[in-house]
């Protein structure tokens, strides 16, 4: 028989024990995840998907450091965030590349710019020669002819490329994705999911993709389909319940 990568025991990168998350007080409390469990491992593209509203969005921000942990253990890059501080989450988003929906490019900043932008956060970068690096990292996205653009000027593909550089430059331990194929069209999407496969896989980095699109749920390793706040399925059941 042949172990899922999960199931051998390899490097932890985000370990979630009985998690639980509320929005809202008092009377207006709403619970939104209900006793999560999930081991997720390095160099790992675990996509979510599940009905609009079942927690995709909440439990993807809290495994990004970018909300804080109530209830249970969630521990990302053998740091427990559950009871972090403001200053730890801070530290604990430099590890990792954000891409959303919308590319959020800084408008005002060319593409070799904003790519710069997240290498000048890295203290290991000053002192090499970043406008370099940061070109060197879009042509990696096939942008090398397009290092001086605005994104006024590039296509909605082409912005999500820069995002993907721009995540993916610092070479983060993770990346989390968040509908990034929901502006584009079917080849587009397509290209871009590929791009940040190859580009994790070459960095060993664990990518987590949250999609309603069922056309690239097979760049997957593992797919974790949620409903109503629950994990109700990881591997391959998850698979075919979105089929
Ligand atoms: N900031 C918030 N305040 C109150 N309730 C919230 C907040 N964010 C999310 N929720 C609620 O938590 C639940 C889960 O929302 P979440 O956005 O995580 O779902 P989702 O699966 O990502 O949905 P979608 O696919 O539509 O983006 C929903 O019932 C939502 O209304």
């Amino acid at each position: 028989m042949q172990l899922e990568s999960h199931q051998l025991g390899e490097e932890s990168v985000i370990s979630i024990q009985d998690l639980n998350h509320y929005f809202g007080e008092g009377a207006l409390r709403k619970q939104a995840l209900f006793d999560i469990n999930l081991e997720i491992n390095k160099g790992e593209i675990i996509i979510m998907t599940g009905p609009s509203g079942s927690g995709k969005t909440t439990l993807l921000t809290l495994m990004g450091g970018l909300r804080s942990a109530q209830s249970g253990s969630l521990r990302i890059l053998e740091q427990e965030i559950c009871g972090a501080s403001k200053k730890q989450l801070t530290s604990l988003r430099r590890n990792i590349g954000y891409i959303f929906q919308a590319h959020n490019l800084m408008t005002f900043l060319t593409a070799k710019e904003n790519v710069r932008m997240s290498l000048e956060l890295h203290d290991k970068y000053l002192d090499q020669d970043i406008d370099a690096l940061a070109v060197n990292m879009l042509e990696m996205v096939g942008l090398g002819n397009r290092v001086d653009y605005y994104p006024e000027s590039l296509s909605g593909g082409q912005k999500q490329r820069v995002a993907i550089a721009r995540a993916l430059a610092s070479h983060p331990k993770i990346v989390l994705a968040d509908e990034p194929t929901a502006a584009l069209d079917k080849k587009s999407g397509r290209d871009v999911v590929e791009l940040m496969q190859k580009l994790a896989k070459e960095q060993g980095c664990t990518i987590l993709l949250v999609t309603h699109d069922n056309r690239i749920l097979d760049i997957a390793d593992r797919i974790v389909y949620m409903e109503d706040g629950k994990l109700v399925s990881d591997g391959i059941d998850a698979a075919a319940k979105v089929k």
